[in-house]
């Protein structure tokens, strides 16, 4: 960060003896250790102990010993499983989660229901409720849904007696911190607020290792004195364990807006890569081949190119069609209709699949017992929001298909409630064409064909000859992940169908 402005605070402000240490202000370095001094934070709290609030906070209170970090919620029941002794209860499932939440809970980690409490303490603030995309009004389908945080700021700023910085974790639209500090800056009480936008990009099963060793932490705030200070805090409680040259700092609203690009960016490649799955399949190229070779090229690089039956989680979609909303909003309606394609692309990818397994299976699947192996979005997680096996599985079940599911980690309560929350049919009807199995082998027993929708790695190490014999002849295996062995597969006699490859 380079900082060039007069250093104009009082000499009353400074703590003792910080002037005669620091006395030759103007130059950066001392300005920046001046800044560490003043603004050093010993209490954090985080709103929201969701999938960024939990695992994001753990990690901060485990690297930075010294401040004391207090995650809150209103959902009582989540807060009591952060609780619970037995970190197999965790209510998030992430890798390595339960060791770092072992370490520093009751430490200096702290989960509670007080939010109250929690804000007067601390001299810090993350907002990391949710941000789901408006199912009314205005934006419908679209915008973002911002009343979680606009309840935060008002409870921020009504509880508040003295100075504190307030740092937008969630992901937001551009120009939200402009509607933050509106709330904040009205409540007469005469406390200064300073808003930092500092987006997450950690991706869900791999949350510890990303926030462990992050590729950048990008950091936004206001370009004033009182900015930079605020921006300088939050600097020096990442630089416990990451390197500077990876503490990007910028303007807030190029802060706000890189979160969306970044996710925009991410989920564009998926749908390219699954847009030529589908021309692989018609042409007998196969998608896994075309990637290895495009991603060579160091311009293109060898990630995110798996092709998938479809994006999926809580964050892709909702922040392109966030992104499209506020292009339109603008007017800008050729750059809306271009990220908006990603979307489109996705769905048909889910839609397409689902159809092939009807087509293929002599055109109806009526009464059919279909085995899901997978329903979580993406492996090593047992968060299911927007999991492509939802939608795979409504369009089978209007077909009148029978579905056997198994996921690791997926509870029955969570896939019953993903159909039920698409309203498709009553909870009835999902509760009787819909089984859910504690083993893969009875899931699959009897079954016309096999489904792959997450890409756990159990599923390589299965007895496939057994679960071959159990099935119904011809048994069909369509692996929406293109993660199982092919070769084997037809050796034992499956009928096998892997996204993005043509015959
Ligand atoms: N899930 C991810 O992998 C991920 C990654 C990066 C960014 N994000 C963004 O982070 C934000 C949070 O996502 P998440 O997945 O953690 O959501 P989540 O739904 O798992 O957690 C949000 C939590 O906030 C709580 N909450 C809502 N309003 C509250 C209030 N007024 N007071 C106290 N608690 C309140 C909810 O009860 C919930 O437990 C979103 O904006 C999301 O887009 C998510
Ligand atoms: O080559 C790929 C990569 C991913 N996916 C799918 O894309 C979805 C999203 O995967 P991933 O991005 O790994 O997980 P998320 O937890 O959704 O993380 C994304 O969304 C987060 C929330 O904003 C960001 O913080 C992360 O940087 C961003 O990767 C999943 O369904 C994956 O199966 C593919 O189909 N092919």
């Amino acid at each position: 960060m380079l900082i060039n402005v007069p250093f104009l605070l009082k000499k009353s402000q400074l703590p003792f003896g910080v002037l005669e240490k620091y006395s030759t202000f103007g130059k950066n370095r001392n300005y920046l250790k001046l800044l560490s001094i003043l603004t050093q934070i010993k209490h954090i709290c985080c709103i929201g102990a969701g999938y960024v609030g939990g695992p994001t906070m753990a990690v901060i209170a485990q690297k930075c010993p010294n401040v004391k970090v207090t995650v809150v919620d209103l959902n009582a029941k989540r807060i009591a499983a952060w609780n619970h002794e037995d970190l197999t209860q965790l209510p998030i499932y992430e890798p390595g989660l339960a060791e770092v939440v072992k370490e520093a809970r009751g430490r200096n980690l702290f989960f509670s229901t007080e939010i109250e409490k929690a804000i007067d303490e601390a001299q810090m603030i993350f907002i990391s409720v949710n941000t789901p995309t408006k199912t009314y009004g205005a934006g419908k389908g679209m915008a973002a849904d911002l009343k979680y945080i606009e309840l935060c700021a008002r409870q921020i700023a009504k509880i508040s007696q003295d100075d504190k910085i307030v740092v937008e974790k969630s992901t937001l639209p551009v120009r939200t911190a402009q509607a933050i500090k509106n709330i904040l800056d009205h409540t007469g009480n005469g406390v200064k607020f300073q808003i930092l936008s500092n987006p997450e990009f950690l991706a869900e099963g791999t949350a510890i290792e990303d926030l462990h060793s992050p590729d950048r932490v990008l950091i936004g705030g206001d370009t004033t004195i009182e900015g930079h200070k605020a921006i300088q805090a939050l600097v020096d409680i990442y630089a416990h364990w990451v390197p500077k040259d990876r503490i990007l700092t910028t303007n807030v609203w190029s802060s706000e807006l890189s979160k969306l690009t970044a996710n925009a960016f991410l989920a564009q490649r998926v749908s390219s890569i699954n847009a030529m799955s589908e021309l692989c399949e018609k042409t007998g190229a196969d998608v896994n081949e075309v990637a290895r070779a495009i991603g060579m090229d160091s311009r293109i690089g060898p990630k995110f190119l798996k092709a998938s039956v479809g994006f999926g989680g809580s964050c892709f979609q909702k922040d392109i069609l966030n992104l499209v909303y506020i292009a339109k909003s603008y007017g800008l309606h050729e750059v809306a209709n271009y990220w908006e394609q990603v979307v489109i692309m996705n769905d048909h990818q889910k839609r397409r699949f689902a159809y092939n397994i009807v087509k293929t299976l002599y055109n109806t699947v009526s009464g059919k017992k279909i085995a899901f192996l997978g329903w979580a979005f993406k492996k090593d997680t047992n968060d299911t929001r927007e999991s492509a096996a939802i939608y795979v599985a409504d369009d089978l079940l209007n077909e009148q298909a029978l579905l056997a599911v198994y996921d690791p980690k997926v509870s029955d309560e969570q896939i019953y409630s993903d159909l039920d929350y698409l309203n498709s049919r009553s909870s009835e009807d999902n509760a009787t064409s819909v089984t859910i199995y504690n083993s893969p082998y009875d899931a699959c027993k009897g079954a016309h064909a096999i489904a792959v929708l997450t890409e756990w790695d159990e599923f390589k190490e299965y007895d496939w000859l057994k679960l071959y014999n159990d099935m119904q002849k011809p048994a069909f295996v369509f692996d929406g992940r293109g993660i199982l062995d092919k070769e084997l597969l037809e050796s034992i006699g499956f009928v096998y169908y892997k996204i993005g490859e043509g015959s």
